[in-house]
């Protein structure tokens, strides 16, 4: 019998942890996955004293596992969270000094990666190139995955081209009541925020590191997200400054690396992949876009730009293969009237809520 989810668990129940406990309890096991006997899993560990006492369930966990019936292999990562986020507390102002609601600042000072008050999982959507549909993959998950009940926030962070508004269909400016904290928007069920509400148009497109950096601090701490299960950050494309300081400061469950099946995307994408991967961020899978066309008129199917490259890859490399999604005229069409194609009866939407299954099973959303 093939292994599965349940037994894995119930496996790691029997892994003590220093202090009380075992791995199977709790929420310490994140992003679980199983692929053709192929195990993976995120440790999570309150902080980093702990992440090293941990050290020893983690090999532990790694001998039990792979001696069960139907594992090849088991890949464990374990992070480690510098606060914990547990219930909603207001952001820490700058000492000092008031909160601004200008969007672009330099950072306040901060002690290693930090979550979001009362957020669970924060995964950032990530792509190498640009145009390989991660915005579109982003808007598609979030809305599926309320669908299935989940509490979810959707971040759009990229400043190149923010295109959250326009898929999600909101265009108003976030309010601020309190002239301190920023009220987020709802649309199909996702509580959402683009910095591109926030700013001018271009205004973003001048700013480097630090103001990044600010600005990423203010999206994430300024912004009343209210408990959520899981937190899409709809990242730049590339390996540029959002990337880099949103690794390196906050505490992210992991990182979803978008692309099409073309030789040049994938290339691309294993250098988003190898940056997630040094940063200590684990990347929880790789999902391949635009992977088949179905014309609408005789049924055919082509593959447009190659067909499998990125399962391949993601096999290579030992991570999982989340997603293959077709390339449509009615999602492009969805997308650019502000209802993704998974908020509406088309069926060309169950590919994204297979997708949102697959993370919620995995209990990393
Ligand atoms: N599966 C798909 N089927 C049809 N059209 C798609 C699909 N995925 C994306 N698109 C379309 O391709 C274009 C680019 O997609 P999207 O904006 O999601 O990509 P992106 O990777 O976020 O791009 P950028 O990095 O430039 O923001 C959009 O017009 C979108 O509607």
């Amino acid at each position: 019998m093939p292994i599965d989810h349940d037994t894995i668990m119930k496996a790691l129940s029997a892994v003590a942890l220093p202090g009380g406990g075992s791995l199977g309890q709790g929420d310490v096991v994140k992003a679980l996955s199983v692929t053709d006997g192929a195990v993976s899993f995120v440790i999570e560990a309150p902080d980093a004293v702990s992440a090293r006492a941990w050290e020893s369930a983690r090999s532990d966990a790694e001998a039990l596992v792979k001696a069960l019936d139907g594992v090849s292999s088991v890949s464990i990562v374990m992070t480690a969270h510098s606060a914990t986020p547990s219930a909603p507390a207001k952001p820490a102002p700058a000492a000092g000094a008031a909160p601004s609601l200008k969007i672009g600042r330099h950072p306040t000072p901060q002690q290693g990666k930090q979550g979001v008050p009362g957020v669970k999982n924060i995964i950032a959507i990530a792509s190498g190139k640009g145009g390989v549909g991660k915005s579109t993959v982003s808007s598609n998950l979030a809305v599926a995955l309320a669908k299935l009940g989940r509490k979810v926030g959707l971040l759009d962070a990229d400043i190149y081209g923010p295109s959250q508004p326009r898929m999600m269909g909101v265009s108003k400016k976030p309010a601020s009541p309190d002239g301190e904290t920023i009220e987020p928007l709802h649309a199909h069920g996702v509580t959402m925020m683009s910095i591109g509400l926030m700013v001018e148009e271009g205004e973003a497109i001048v700013w480097r590191g630090p103001m990044l950096m600010g600005a990423m601090q203010q999206m994430l701490g300024q912004v009343q997200w209210g408990e959520l299960d899981v937190l899409l950050i709809d990242l730049p494309p590339g390996t540029g400054d959002v990337q880099l300081t949103l690794s390196q400061k906050t505490a992210l469950t992991g990182a979803i690396v978008v692309s099409t099946p073309q030789d040049v995307a994938l290339l691309d994408a294993r250098r988003g992949i190898s940056m997630f991967e040094k940063l200590g961020v684990p990347v929880l899978g790789l999902i391949e876009n635009m992977s088949t066309y179905i014309c609408p008129e005789c049924g055919h199917e082509a593959h447009i730009f190659g067909h499998g490259g990125v399962a391949d890859e993601a096999k290579k490399i030992g991570v999982p293969f989340l997603a293959s999604l077709p390339l449509s005229l009615e999602t492009r069409l969805a997308g650019d009237s502000g209802t993704p194609i998974v908020a509406t009866d088309d069926a060309l939407g169950e590919p994204y809520m297979r997708l949102a299954d697959r993370l919620v099973q995995g209990g990393i959303a």
